[in-house]
């Protein structure tokens, strides 16, 4: 009998094996139709490119995105006791039940979009109370304070990881046919700024921002906090489990595992803000393969967060100086998506609309 261990590593590591190279062929026959299209080559530009990359992600030359879903995933943070955010810890669970009640920013874009919200408690410090809504699949009860100890174990970060595959699989299963990350954990911008600047080797300066709105002597704190975090556990940028369990955070560990989790499904998969952005570096870590199943939705107000796109190859779909995470901007970008698949599969050709073409 294998130990609950080893059953929970070889669903991460099988997860991992099943991530295979988007689908050359079918992105040339998607290129090729985009070309015939009425328009001059090129005109409908990114929403071009986006439909040639869903197209090879799911193996289809005329993808359709009927059924999109985003998954919330929340957690707390133990290095909020250092006074790193301007709202206390409690209002994460405040939140969720926000999230359950439809009142909460992502309810109001994904509703706007047509996305159903899966709510993930995987390590909110609180009890939430049974909803029918909310998945509950706490790892721990928030992370510990990682600027004096390890946010989490190893362990612990690989069964995040596989919550939020198994989440993933299961909205697919259940019909979704694209995926957007979200987030709620206070504090977790903090988190997310010493991950990205583990992976970028940036300084942390360059890549920490003031999050729901630190002042300036609060913002100068929260990057003394982490430099002296990197200093003390000296994380491998190589390793992602490594990265989560001394720096990062449940509900970060959560949505690399959902990144993975669709990729692993030929899933795309649309990362919103920076905390976001911070599991995406993670994902990478982890799963390489796995960059070629994310589009990056918007860029964040958040100072950092245009390093994620340079340590990923990745450019933002739009910029509309969001600051909410909880993956407002991710939805909104499903819904340009969603338009650049139907561009490909609905505009005429020159041949069929009798248009001439370039002389
Ligand atoms: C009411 C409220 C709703 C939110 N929804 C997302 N966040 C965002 O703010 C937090 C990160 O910022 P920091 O690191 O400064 O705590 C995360 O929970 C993130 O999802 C919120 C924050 C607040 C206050
Ligand atoms: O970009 C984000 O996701 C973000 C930025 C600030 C605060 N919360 C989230």
């Amino acid at each position: 009998m294998p130990s609950d261990m080893e059953v929970v590593m070889s669903l991460l590591a099988d997860t991992i094996a099943q991530i295979a190279p988007l689908d050359a062929g079918v992105m040339q026959a998607a290129r090729a139709r985009q070309d015939m299209l009425t328009k001059p080559q090129g005109a409908l530009g990114r929403l071009e490119s986006l439909s040639i990359q869903i197209a090879g992600i799911t193996g289809q030359v005329r993808p359709q995105l009927k059924q999109p879903a985003v998954v919330v995933m929340a957690g707390d943070h133990g290095v909020a006791a250092q006074g790193v955010s301007a709202f206390p810890s409690e209002v994460t669970p405040q939140m969720v039940l926000n999230f359950l009640h439809g009142g909460a920013g992502i309810n109001v874009l994904a509703r706007h979009v047509g996305a159903r919200v899966v709510i993930v408690d995987v390590g909110v410090a609180s009890e939430i109370p049974a909803h029918p809504d909310l998945v509950s699949r706490k790892i721990a009860p928030g992370t510990r304070d990682f600027s004096v100890e390890p946010a989490m174990s190893r362990e612990q970060a690989q069964q995040a990881v596989e919550v939020g595959i198994a989440v993933a699989v299961e909205a697919i299963d259940a019909g979704a046919d694209i995926l957007a990350t979200g987030d709620m954990g206070i504090a977790n911008t903090t988190a997310s700024s010493a991950l990205v600047a583990a992976v970028s080797g940036m300084s942390v300066a360059e890549v920490t921002g003031r999050g729901t709105g630190v002042d300036d002597a609060g913002l100068a704190h929260k990057v003394a906090v982490i430099e002296q975090a990197l200093k003390l556990h000296n994380p491998n940028p190589a390793d992602g489990l490594d990265l989560l369990s001394k720096v990062g955070g449940l509900e970060i560990a959560g949505l690399a595992g959902v990144i993975i989790g669709a990729a692993s499904r030929r899933v795309p998969v649309v990362i919103d803000g920076f905390i976001s952005g911070a599991a995406a570096l993670v994902a990478a870590a982890l799963a390489p393969e796995s960059k070629a199943y994310m589009i990056a939705g918007h860029r964040s107000v958040e100072r950092g967060h245009q390093a994620v796109f340079g340590s990923l190859d990745l450019e933002p779909v739009f910029d509309l100086n969001l600051r909410l995470g909880e993956g407002t901007g991710a939805v909104l970008a499903i819904s340009v998506c969603q338009a650049a698949c139907k561009i490909l599969d609905e505009m005429a050709t020159f041949g069929e609309a009798g248009v001439s073409g370039k002389e």
